[in-house]
């Protein structure tokens, strides 16, 4: 029998006043229970009060693979999102008939949650209060860990919702424990209890001055920001971010590093990137990739006869190094493809891929090759993160599967 466990908590938002008494019901699939509770918060209450709603938990103990996503705003996660559950196919949309401005994308398999959910001040309170949303005082760390937590144990929550359109906390929306659950944003690693319970995080390293192309890019062509307001915004979030976002990626398993390249000297266009993938080494259901031997230092020029290479070229390096004391392997690519069909030579002489046939990661790379980043480093490593995250979710499945056998057989 299950035994469910909601827990409570008195946050000004979202927050879960009253656990009423369980009962099963017959819709529910074998060893589910579902639990009524009552949710209601500052923005209810106001309204007229305490909302019930409907948790379905499941028995047996954890179901989710929680994997965390780590960057600051406009540095590719939701490109790198895209990237991942195409890997596990189906398209992610948000929670049908929701609000239009929810944050999640549901797949089949994965559910995304964007961490700015759990901002506990709207815009207008952080400027009352002077603080920016990178300040651990603008968020709500108690109700992430205890909803990720619940998530991660099988339990649907009712996930407040930060209104990006209005500044705005919104009414909540339910979201199910789906097989995956990715939480992306800025604070994933954060708060010690939220990084225990990730089966797997990564840290998206973008340096000052490519982070300053992309966001200017985007925010004059896409948001019709002016050039001065853009540098002041990321002048006035520097001191928060160093001070709470960029330390966390000492916690990551994965880190992509995104940089100027090395091959154009003094090059200031920002263009050709130089892209290192560190991948930490002792992590359970993650065997690091590596170019011609594992362990080995390599650098190699694959411009020639198989691979066309335009100015300024295309250099790989692969070697074993440490990360904040830790032992890593380090995958890097400066330079830019001409040809992305041809990625299949990179990828023949990359090992440890987790592919399920060969050519997977070009075929995935073609399939999205006007996602941003689809002809260097950012993309290739992203793709094949995600295929190592498939890779981290089967084993931990399979895992789960062949327990109760080898308990019945001791
Ligand atoms: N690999 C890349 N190469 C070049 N430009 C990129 C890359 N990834 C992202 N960008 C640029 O950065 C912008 C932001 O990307 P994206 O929306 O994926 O970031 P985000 O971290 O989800 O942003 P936010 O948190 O602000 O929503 C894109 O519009 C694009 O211009
Ligand atoms: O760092 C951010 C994460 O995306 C945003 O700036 C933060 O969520 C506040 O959002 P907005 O600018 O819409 O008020």
């Amino acid at each position: 029998m299950a035994i469910c466990t909601v827990s409570t908590s008195h946050s000004l938002h979202s927050t879960c006043y009253i656990s009423a008494p369980t009962r099963t019901t017959a819709h529910l699939g074998f060893h589910q229970r579902q639990v009524i509770f009552y949710t209601g918060g500052r923005r209810s209450a106001r309204r007229g009060g305490i909302v019930p709603s409907v948790v379905t938990c499941a028995a047996g103990g954890a179901n989710t693979v929680v994997i965390g996503l780590a960057a600051d705003s406009g540095c590719g996660k939701s490109t790198f999102m895209r990237r991942l559950t195409s890997v596990f196919g189906g398209a992610a949309e948000p929670p049908r008939g929701g609000n239009p401005d929810s944050n999640t994308l549901i797949s089949d398999t994965t559910t995304v949650i964007c961490l700015d959910d759990y901002h506990s001040l709207d815009r207008t309170g952080r400027k009352e209060k002077g603080v920016t949303a990178l300040d651990p005082a603008a968020n709500n760390f108690d109700l992430m860990y205890e909803q990720v937590k619940a998530l991660k144990d099988g339990i649907a929550v009712e996930k407040p919702i930060y209104n990006h359109v209005t500044g705005l906390l919104d009414p909540p929306e339910l979201i199910k424990p789906p097989k995956i659950l990715v939480i992306e944003g800025l604070h994933p690693m954060f708060d010690p209890r939220v990084r225990d319970i990730l089966d797997f995080s990564i840290y998206l390293d973008i340096s000052n001055e490519v982070k300053f192309a992309w966001k200017i890019q985007r925010d004059m062509a896409e948001r019709g920001h002016s050039l001065e307001s853009i540098k002041a915004s990321i002048e006035a979030r520097k001191p928060d971010f160093d001070a709470y976002i960029d330390p966390q990626k000492q916690y990551a398993d994965a880190v992509i590093e995104v940089l100027p390249t090395q091959l154009i000297p003094d090059d200031n266009e920002g263009k050709v990137l130089r892209v290192k993938l560190v991948m930490k080494e002792g992590v359970k259901y993650f065997s690091p990739v590596y170019l011609f031997d594992d362990g080995s230092t390599i650098s190699w020029i694959p411009c020639g006869r198989k691979l066309t290479c335009s100015y300024p070229g295309i250099k790989f390096a692969y070697g074993p190094d440490t990360y904040f004391g830790k032992e890593v392997s380090v995958l890097e690519m400066d330079g830019q493809f001409d040809r992305l069909d041809e990625l299949i030579y990179v990828e023949s002489h990359l090992s440890n891929l987790s592919t399920k046939f060969y050519g997977e990661v070009t075929q995935q790379m073609l399939k999205h090759a006007d996602f941003p980043g689809s002809n260097n480093g950012t993309g290739l490593f992203q793709t094949i993160v995600g295929l190592k995250i498939r890779d981290l979710y089967e084993q931990i499945v399979a895992e789960k599967a062949a327990t109760p056998l080898e308990a019945a057989k001791a």
